[in-house]
Protein backbone atom coordinates (compact mmCIF):
# COMPACT_ATOMS: atom_id res chain seq x y z
CA UNK A 1 0.00 0.00 0.00
CA UNK A 2 0.90 3.24 -0.86
CA UNK A 3 -0.06 7.15 -0.05
CA UNK A 4 -2.21 8.91 -2.57
CA UNK A 5 -0.89 12.01 -3.78
CA UNK A 6 -1.73 15.34 -3.30
CA UNK A 7 -4.65 15.26 -6.05
CA UNK A 8 -5.38 11.99 -5.39
CA UNK A 9 -6.47 13.39 -1.67
CA UNK A 10 -8.12 15.95 -3.37
CA UNK A 11 -10.24 14.42 -5.85
CA UNK A 12 -11.83 12.26 -2.92
CA UNK A 13 -12.20 15.07 -0.39
CA UNK A 14 -15.03 16.34 -3.06
CA UNK A 15 -17.07 13.29 -2.05
CA UNK A 16 -16.59 13.48 1.59
CA UNK A 17 -18.33 16.61 2.58
CA UNK A 18 -16.83 18.23 6.29
CA UNK A 19 -13.86 16.29 5.83
CA UNK A 20 -10.54 18.21 5.50
CA UNK A 21 -6.83 17.74 5.14
CA UNK A 22 -4.53 18.57 8.11
CA UNK A 23 -0.96 17.46 7.07
CA UNK A 24 -0.26 13.59 6.85
CA UNK A 25 -4.26 12.75 7.71
CA UNK A 26 -7.29 13.70 6.73
CA UNK A 27 -10.13 15.76 10.00
CA UNK A 28 -13.22 15.71 10.49
CA UNK A 29 -15.28 16.79 13.77
CA UNK A 30 -18.94 15.34 13.71
CA UNK A 31 -21.87 17.18 15.81
CA UNK A 32 -24.18 15.02 17.43
CA UNK A 33 -27.21 15.88 19.40
CA UNK A 34 -26.11 14.16 22.40
CA UNK A 35 -23.97 12.10 23.97
CA UNK A 36 -25.50 8.54 23.31
CA UNK A 37 -25.95 9.57 20.05
CA UNK A 38 -22.03 10.29 19.63
CA UNK A 39 -21.55 7.14 21.28
CA UNK A 40 -23.41 5.13 18.83
CA UNK A 41 -21.19 6.67 15.89
CA UNK A 42 -17.96 5.60 17.49
CA UNK A 43 -19.60 1.90 18.33
CA UNK A 44 -20.52 1.83 14.43
CA UNK A 45 -17.15 3.07 13.61
CA UNK A 46 -15.40 0.93 15.49
CA UNK A 47 -16.57 -2.67 14.14
CA UNK A 48 -15.94 -1.47 10.83
CA UNK A 49 -12.39 0.29 11.78
CA UNK A 50 -11.54 -3.24 13.39
CA UNK A 51 -12.63 -5.18 10.21
CA UNK A 52 -10.43 -2.89 8.09
CA UNK A 53 -7.44 -3.18 10.14
CA UNK A 54 -7.41 0.16 10.20
CA UNK A 55 -8.16 2.66 13.23
CA UNK A 56 -9.25 6.53 13.42
CA UNK A 57 -7.20 8.50 16.26
CA UNK A 58 -10.48 10.07 17.98
CA UNK A 59 -11.77 12.50 20.71
CA UNK A 60 -15.18 12.58 21.93
CA UNK A 61 -16.27 15.38 24.37
CA UNK A 62 -20.06 14.86 24.86
CA UNK A 63 -21.95 15.49 21.57
CA UNK A 64 -18.67 15.91 19.48
CA UNK A 65 -16.16 13.59 18.17
CA UNK A 66 -13.16 14.74 16.32
CA UNK A 67 -11.95 12.32 13.75
CA UNK A 68 -8.29 12.02 12.26
CA UNK A 69 -7.50 9.50 9.88
CA UNK A 70 -3.86 8.35 8.96
CA UNK A 71 -1.89 5.49 7.73
CA UNK A 72 1.17 5.27 10.79
CA UNK A 73 2.53 2.19 7.78
CA UNK A 74 3.00 4.99 5.12
CA UNK A 75 3.23 8.28 6.94
CA UNK A 76 0.21 9.38 4.72
CA UNK A 77 -3.12 9.25 3.08
CA UNK A 78 -3.99 6.06 1.93
CA UNK A 79 -6.83 4.25 0.60
CA UNK A 80 -7.60 2.68 3.86
CA UNK A 81 -8.07 5.98 5.71
CA UNK A 82 -10.48 6.94 2.23
CA UNK A 83 -12.47 4.40 3.06
CA UNK A 84 -13.02 4.42 6.72
CA UNK A 85 -14.27 8.28 5.97
CA UNK A 86 -16.82 6.86 3.92
CA UNK A 87 -18.51 4.47 6.00
CA UNK A 88 -17.86 7.23 8.52
CA UNK A 89 -20.40 9.24 6.18
CA UNK A 90 -22.33 6.28 5.58
CA UNK A 91 -23.19 5.96 9.10
CA UNK A 92 -24.38 9.24 9.35
CA UNK A 93 -26.06 9.48 5.81
CA UNK A 94 -26.73 6.06 4.68
CA UNK A 95 -28.84 7.56 1.47
CA UNK A 96 -25.60 9.76 0.75
CA UNK A 97 -23.14 7.60 -0.57
C1 LIG B 1 -0.55 -4.63 11.44
C2 LIG B 1 -1.72 -3.67 11.43
O1 LIG B 1 -2.58 -3.96 10.39
C3 LIG B 1 -1.22 -2.24 11.28
O2 LIG B 1 -0.44 -1.91 12.41
C4 LIG B 1 -2.35 -1.27 11.11
C5 LIG B 1 -3.30 -1.23 12.28
N1 LIG B 1 -4.18 -0.08 12.22
C6 LIG B 1 -3.77 1.06 11.64
N2 LIG B 1 -4.50 2.15 11.73
C7 LIG B 1 -4.09 3.29 11.21
N3 LIG B 1 -4.86 4.36 11.32
N4 LIG B 1 -2.94 3.37 10.56
C8 LIG B 1 -2.14 2.33 10.41
O3 LIG B 1 -1.07 2.45 9.80
C9 LIG B 1 -2.54 1.10 10.96
N5 LIG B 1 -1.83 0.01 10.82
Amino acid sequence: MSSLSDKQVDLQLEDLPGWQRDGNAIVKTYHFSDFIEAMSFMNQAAFYAEALEHHPEWRNTYNVVEVRLTTDDTGGITSHDIRLAKRMEYIIQPKRL
